[in-house]
Parts: structure tokens; C-alpha cells; sequence
């Protein structure tokens, strides 16, 4: 991690929660018979961290598709920072893209281009950016995740996990954008470099007021970073709100996730004055769980 960076925003508030700019109403998607969202609604405010829960299938990763504009609804409506992805021309949906970054599973970094030339690539496909210029920003980049430019030269598969996750982050946020999607920005990680991960996550929010929208079965991130938790069940958004209210809801994939032995012990990392508002059942015998 870029100390400085992480130095620079320590003290710093977090970004104002704002107004909506991703707005999900009344979505129903299918793909042939199979109905994937019934009349799904949400919105996410700029400055926020939300992570989209729910069981294997239950549409998380089409619905970042479809906020992406990847793929449409089969009714209902997208707007994403003001704009609907139904009605909008080319030159706005080029521009929409432009202000979303995106950090694919597997860091999704180009394995025959240095690291250099991934986190160089959006500034090229703009075209018209003098190189001397990109190099400068591409430096930037790296130390903004925290790696040292002696890694530039290197091929994605001489890095290590960690590393490729801080690449892929690298040229995510290349073009400054205002929306971060992260899809299981963890998975694969060891511990260690897990959380160095989630603090680079809450550094750059910070740094750049970024919104952030994560696709995450892992609880200690969930907890870790966001505002709010967006649980996906029975085709729709169950409850989207601070994780400590959303437990509060009856249902049995809630249950499952957070009220067994490792959804408590996540919970139990919730800071003080938001864990006192948990409910009892996800406290419950919280004093006798092994670490
Ligand atoms: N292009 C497609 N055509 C047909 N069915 C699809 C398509 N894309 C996704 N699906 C189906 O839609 C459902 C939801 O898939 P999706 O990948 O959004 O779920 P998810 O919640 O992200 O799951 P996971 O946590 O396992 O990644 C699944 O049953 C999947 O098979």
C-alpha cells in the first residue's frame, strides 16, 4: 500500500454520502423461462461502499452487468450517474463507461502485456495522450496502489496474487472514474494479503470520494468496508442497509450467512457503536467464539 497515500487520508472523513448514482427501479430480467430479478429496485449514493450479497445464482454478477450496461433488463429501468442506459446515444454510453472502473475476478490483467502496458491500455484506447504523458500517469497508478515502479516491466505472471489484484486496481481507476465494481475482489487472496487489500480499498475511497459497488461472498471484506449490504434473494433486493440492520431480517439465507459460527465472528469486527445495534441472535454467544 501506498503509505503516503494511506498516510495522507488516515485522518480525512470518509465521503459524504450524496445523491443516487446508480438507480435500479422495478427490473425484471429472464433469460428464456428462467426469471432471474422480479421487480428488483435499488439505488446506491455517491460515496458509498455496497456489497451485493445473496447465494450462489441469485443474479449478483447480472446485475452489475446490467448497471454496466453490459446487458439490459428485460423491463424496468437503469440510470447510472443520471443517465438511462436505454436512452442514451453512443458518445454518452463511451463517455458512462469512462467514469466506471472495473476489477474482474481474476485481476483480469491483458498476460501477454507488462504491467506497464495494462495499466497504459485505457489511456491508449482514448487515444491522442502523448506517451511521455501516460508514463507519467501509469507511475502514478502504481504507487497510488502501492507498488513500486520496478514492477512495471513485469509480466502478470511473475506477480503474486496480491500483486495482480493491485495491478488490475491500477487500471480500474486509471481514468479517474467516479464508480469502482469490484467482483470478488478477495477470492484467492491469503489473510495478509486480503486485508492489505481491504485497506488499499478504503485508502482510495477516501482518497478519490470513490463509489463502490463489491460482489463478495467473503464476510471479513463485507464487514470491513461497506456503508451498506444489498442482500439478493427470491429474485429481488431483500434489505439494503448497514449490515447491522440487515441481519435483523427474518430469512433463511440471512441466517445462513451471518448468524452461523464465521458470519458472527465477522460481525464481532464491526466497531463499537455499530456492533451495539446488532441484533441479539447475532451476538449470541459471540463471548464464546474461538478466534
Ligand atoms: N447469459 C446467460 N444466459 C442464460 N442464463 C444465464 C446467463 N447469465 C447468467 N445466467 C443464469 O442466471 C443466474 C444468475 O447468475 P449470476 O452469475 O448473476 O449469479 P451470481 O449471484 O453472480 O452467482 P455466483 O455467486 O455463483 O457467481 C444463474 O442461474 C445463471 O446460470
Amino acid at each position: 500500500m501506498s503509505t503516503t497515500l494511506a498516510t495522507a487520508v488516515r485522518h480525512q472523513p470518509p465521503p459524504v454520502i450524496a445523491e443516487p448514482v446508480i438507480e435500479v427501479r422495478d427490473v425484471t430480467k429472464r433469460y428464456g423461462r428462467t426469471v432471474i430479478h422480479e421487480h428488483l429496485s435499488l439505488d446506491v449514493r455517491r460515496g458509498e461502499i455496497v456489497a451485493l450479497l445473496g447465494g450462489s445464482g441469485s443474479g449478483k454478477t447480472t446485475l452489475v452487468r446490467q448497471i454496466l450496461g453490459l446487458e439490459s433488463p428485460t423491463s424496468g429501468t437503469i440510470r447510472v450517474l443520471g443517465e438511462e442506459w436505454a436512452r442514451m446515444d453512443e458518445e454518452t454510453a463511451k463517455m458512462l463507461r469512462t467514469r466506471s472502473g472495473m476489477l474482474f475476478q481474476q485481476g483480469a490483467l491483458f498476460s501477454s502485456l507488462t504491467v506497464y502496458d495494462n495499466i497504459a491500455q485505457p489511456f491508449r484506447e482514448l487515444g491522442k495522450i502523448p506517451e511521455d504523458l501516460i508514463r507519467e500517469f501509469v507511475m502514478l497508478k502504481l504507487e497510488m496502489v502501492g507498488l513500486s515502479c520496478k514492477h512495471a516491466s513485469k509480466m502478470p505472471s511473475a506477480l503474486s496474487g496480491g500483486m495482480v489484484k493491485r495491478v488490475g486496481i491500477a487500471r480500474a481507476i486509471a481514468l479517474e472514474p467516479e464508480l469502482l465494481f469490484l467482483d470478488e475482489p478477495t477470492a484467492g487472496l491469503d489473510p495478509k494479503a486480503s486485508d492489505e487489500f481491504v485497506d488499499l480499498i478504503a485508502t482510495l475511497h477516501r482518497a478519490l470520494g470513490l463509489t463502490v459497488v463489491m460482489v463478495t461472498h467473503d464476510l471479513d471484506t463485507m464487514v470491513a468496508l461497506s456503508t451498506r449490504v444489498a442482500v439478493l434473494a427470491d429474485r429481488r433486493v431483500l434489505v439494503a442497509a448497514p449490515v447491522e440492520e440487515a441481519v435483523a431480517v427474518d430469512h433463511p439465507f440471512i441466517r445462513e450467512y451471518f448468524l452461523g459460527r464465521r458470519g458472527r465472528r465477522a460481525l464481532a469486527a464491526l466497531p463499537p457503536e455499530r456492533r451495539a445495534k446488532l441484533p441479539a441472535v447475532a451476538l449470541d454467544d459471540a463471548s464464546t467464539i474461538v478466534r
